[in-house]
């Protein structure tokens, strides 16, 4: 068919290709129209904006902001903010497009949308990074809107930023819209249960799989790539249903205990320690790239992109990969994982309990009452589970691995409100 040229892949992936390359599998297996093809291979609208900060010294530091929104077909635009300084425009549009995704996976509402500021927060003040959010929010202004475009946390932001976020948009508009941002702290209007949404969705989708394998939780042991929302929630969520997690990581190092690693502990140090594992006793200090070809059952890439290459995807030797992280494995590791018969749960599906909860958050806001977390965790699960064993079946019926099955599930849902709403 016309549309399916070859990926475009490089030696070095880059997020876009790499999404684009699934993408074309995918829509070869459904006979995708060429017209849904071509409006969905770009996104429908890129901002590129200049965010002039003062900075505590007095001077003033230009920053870039960017918001991709991919598509809005299936309903108003939803994607976090990452603050980071490899943010850029072929990341944000690959995370865009994952986010489109995402969203149909797990069958909600929203369209996919992602936005970034290409900055280091670590090396930032809190009144740096609030006058930061604040312009990126002025500039994004006509961007954002409950039932236009709605942002959200991802690496390097958090309620914090969601709070400074709500609140300029709502000064802008002259009345309190909370429902314009999600992931917001509870006394804002955020969800019970949303803290820990990703990596609960993660615990679950990697349950799911562990069943298919016929691995015992109790018995399996696990490691985790990164140590930040998703991935410290994962780690304590799989803990407290039987997993050893036998190593963790982030920016500091990576951190090796065969008996297991406390991961209450381990929290609790980082939150004591500025948010680092840096000097946590618990575990021996192993080569962070070590971490990723531990003998393990299930691996967890928690943190960037591009960490599962091809360059290293021969030398994995976990059972199965479940990927908390956005775009961890890279388009040409996929063929290498599948040889080897590893198990990839692909982000789309595995990370979408965040999203899921942020949905539940934003139409608690607009019922203006809350849920329980009971009530929160209920629904996430099961929304999760459901979309696990879709995935799963599809993989079947089409033989295909679980990523491009995640793909096609997404891309038939898009592809069909296309047919109905028409319009070109
Ligand atoms: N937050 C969410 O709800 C969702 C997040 N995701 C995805 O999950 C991933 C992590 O996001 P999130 O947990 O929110 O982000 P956080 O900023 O909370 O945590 C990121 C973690 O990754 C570590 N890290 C950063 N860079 C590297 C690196 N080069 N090598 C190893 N570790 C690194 C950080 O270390 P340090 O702590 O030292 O900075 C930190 O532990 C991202 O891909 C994000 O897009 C997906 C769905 C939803
Ligand atoms: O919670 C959300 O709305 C989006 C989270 C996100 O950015 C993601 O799933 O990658």
């Amino acid at each position: 068919m016309a549309y399916i040229e070859p990926a475009p892949i490089k030696d070095r992936d880059n997020p876009f290709e790499s999404m684009m390359s699934r993408f074309q599998i995918a829509a070869e297996h459904l006979g995708l129209d060429q017209e849904v093809y071509d409006v969905l291979k770009t996104p429908a609208k890129q901002v590129i904006v200049s965010l002039p900060v003062t900075m505590d010294s007095g001077s003033i530091k230009v920053f870039e902001g960017y918001r991709v929104i991919h598509s809005t077909i299936l309903g108003p635009s939803k994607g976090g903010v990452r603050y980071d300084m490899d943010v850029n425009i072929d990341e944000v549009k690959a995370l865009a497009a994952w986010m489109t995704w995402k969203c149909a996976v797990v069958d909600i509402p929203y369209g996919g949308a992602k936005g970034g500021i290409k900055c280091n927060p670590r090396e930032m003040s809190a009144g740096e990074v609030e006058r930061l959010t604040r312009a990126f929010t002025q500039a994004m202004h006509d961007v954002f809107g409950k039932d236009r475009d709605i942002p959200a946390p991802d690496m390097g932001t958090g309620p914090r930023e969601m709070a400074w976020m709500m609140d300029q948009y709502s000064r802008n508009q002259g009345m309190t819209i909370n429902s314009v941002v999600t992931g917001k702290p509870l006394v804002l209007g955020g969800s019970l249960g949303r803290e820990e949404a990703t990596g609960r969705g993660v615990m679950i989708s990697a349950l799911a799989a562990m069943e298919k394998q016929k691995i015992n939780p109790f018995k399996a042991t696990c490691a985790i790539q990164g140590f930040g929302n998703v991935g410290s929630w994962a780690a304590q969520l799989l803990e407290e249903r039987g997993v050893n997690i036998v190593a963790v990581s982030d920016l500091s190092g990576a951190y090796y205990n065969g008996e297991g690693i406390n991961i209450k502990k381990a929290m609790e140090y980082r939150n004591a320690n500025n948010g680092s594992l840096e000097g946590f006793s618990g575990a021996e200090k192993i080569d962070p790239n070590e971490l990723l070809l531990l003998e393990v059952d299930v691996l967890v890439p928690a943190a960037i992109e591009d960490v599962i290459t091809k360059e290293n995807a021969d030398k994995i030797k976990a059972k199965m990969i479940v990927e908390g992280a956005n775009g961890p494995t890279s388009a040409k590791a996929d063929a290498i994982l599948n040889e080897k018969g590893i198990l990839a749960v692909p982000d789309i599906l595995a990370n979408a309990g965040g999203v899921t909860v942020s949905y539940f958050e934003w139409v608690q806001n607009r019922l203006g009452y809350g849920w329980t977390r009971e009530r929160v965790s209920r629904r996430s699960d099961r929304i999760m589970k459901t979309a696990f064993d879709k995935v799963y079946k599809t993989a079947q019926d089409y033989g295909v691995s679980m990523r491009i099955a995640a793909y096609i599930v997404a891309i038939d849902k898009v592809a069909k409100t296309y047919k109905y709403r028409g319009g070109f």
